[in-house]
């Protein structure tokens, strides 16, 4: 019993994918797809955020989740580091709970700590309570991708959800924990609530998916932030298969499919069997040895330590440099294409000048 069988998937699910812009010279998809670029796309993780003024103006007195399901907000927020940076994608601005909370799951983000769960999740019964993703509890979130794709033009829009553990992690914790002890003695204890649990997040993260590709974004992400956490034994048998299904019920809609993780360099391998088109590599290990773990046939994004970006011009040029020789090493070792990217989220108190000069020395080389 895998937990896999007899799950619905989400009713966010809209009957079939309406046509979507066609961006055919866009160096992101073009290289998600393994064709040749007409640059070296580079995008950043939390480029929408506090690291900007302008953010942080315009999100004075407005709660996090409450701006999340403002259409014209989300809009202005995600338009902000692409008129600034002029990067090669923009990022939906969301957050990973959010479905969880359309969903009527009693939760709010504390600043400076993260996602708070009122009700933490440990018994089966607290998992069979657990209520399903509406389509429409989300269509604040798909009105304001049909926004951008009228105010992007030929930059794509990439979605993304939370995976199944690092959602579950977060709902099993009750919030951001450095030891995710509730997490895995759950796991190792009750696989058939675990895998019933990740059953349902599951669904929630291809409903939430299903709904910002029906309203026309062109990438999606799946964050499994946490993974990390796990030995390769647990991330195969407790997490892979449903990751794994995420992927392959939206295989169909032809969009690039990225699979991101924190401190994965043990679990790249098995990342890279769950289906996804791209692999996300966080800082600690270098993309060409990446390639080799990954294996040959995807593309690789990342990896510059967002750190990096405090150490001032020379430091940040040289490490743009190594990153992207080290890129073209993975190409030659079988990855087929490459997104520059942090190898984490942009930091709150980032100098935005930086994130901007690291875009034109990434397209001039
Ligand atoms: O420190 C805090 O105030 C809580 C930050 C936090 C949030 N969600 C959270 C966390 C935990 C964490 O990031 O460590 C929880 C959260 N949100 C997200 C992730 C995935 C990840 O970043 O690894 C996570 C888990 C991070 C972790 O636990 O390591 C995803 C996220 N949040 C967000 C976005 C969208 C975007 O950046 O455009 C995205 C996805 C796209 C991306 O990463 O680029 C937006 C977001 N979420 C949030 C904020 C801060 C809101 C504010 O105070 O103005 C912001 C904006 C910003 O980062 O400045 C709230």
């Amino acid at each position: 019993m895998t937990g896999l069988e007899n799950t619905n998937v989400g009713s966010a699910v809209p009957a079939e994918y309406p046509a979507r812009r066609i961006l055919p010279h866009a160096p992101l998809l073009a290289a998600a797809r393994g064709e040749r670029p007409v640059h070296r796309p580079v995008w950043f993780m939390r480029q929408a955020g506090r690291s900007l003024p302008e953010y942080r103006e315009i999100r004075a007195g407005v709660g996090m989740l409450e701006s999340c399901f403002d259409p014209e907000l989300v809009c202005e927020i995600t338009m902000q580091p692409v008129r600034r940076h002029k990067v090669d994608a923009a990022i939906l601005f969301s957050d990973i709970v959010v479905p969880l909370k359309a969903a009527g799951i009693d939760l709010d983000i504390v600043a400076g700590t993260g996602p708070v769960v009122a009700n933490p999740v440990r018994t089966a019964a607290d998992v069979a309570a657990l209520p399903s993703l509406e389509a429409e509890e989300v269509g604040a979130v798909a009105r304001a991708v049909g926004l951008l794709t009228r105010e992007l033009g030929d930059t794509p829009l990439i979605g993304f959800a939370g995976a199944p553990f690092t959602l579950a992690s977060y709902l099993v914790e009750g919030g951001p924990s450095r030891n995710h002890e509730h997490t895995k003695a759950l796991m190792h204890a009750d696989p058939k609530t675990w895998h019933a649990l990740l059953g349902k997040l599951t669904d929630v993260a291809i409903g939430f998916l299903r709904a910002q590709i029906g309203a026309g974004v062109d990438a999606v992400q799946l964050f499994d932030s946490w993974a990390g956490a796990l030995s390769l034994a647990d991330y195969r048998e407790y997490v892979l298969p449903h990751s794994e299904r995420v992927f392959a019920e939206i295989a169909g809609a032809g969009v690039p499919r990225i699979h991101f993780g924190v401190g994965t360099g043990e679990l790249l391998g098995a990342m890279g069997e769950a289906g996804a088109d791209v692999v996300g590599v966080d800082w600690r290990i270098p993309l060409d040895v990446a390639a080799t773990r990954v294996g040959p046939g995807k593309a690789l994004q990342g990896n510059l330590d967002p750190a990096i970006l405090f150490a001032g011009r020379e430091v940040v040029e040289r490490e743009v440099r190594r990153i992207v020789a080290e890129a073209d090493r993975a190409l030659e070792a079988g990855a087929i294409g490459h997104i520059f990217n942090l190898g984490h989220g942009v930091l709150p108190d980032t100098d935005p000048d930086a994130i901007t000069r690291v875009v034109e020395l990434v397209h001039s080389l």
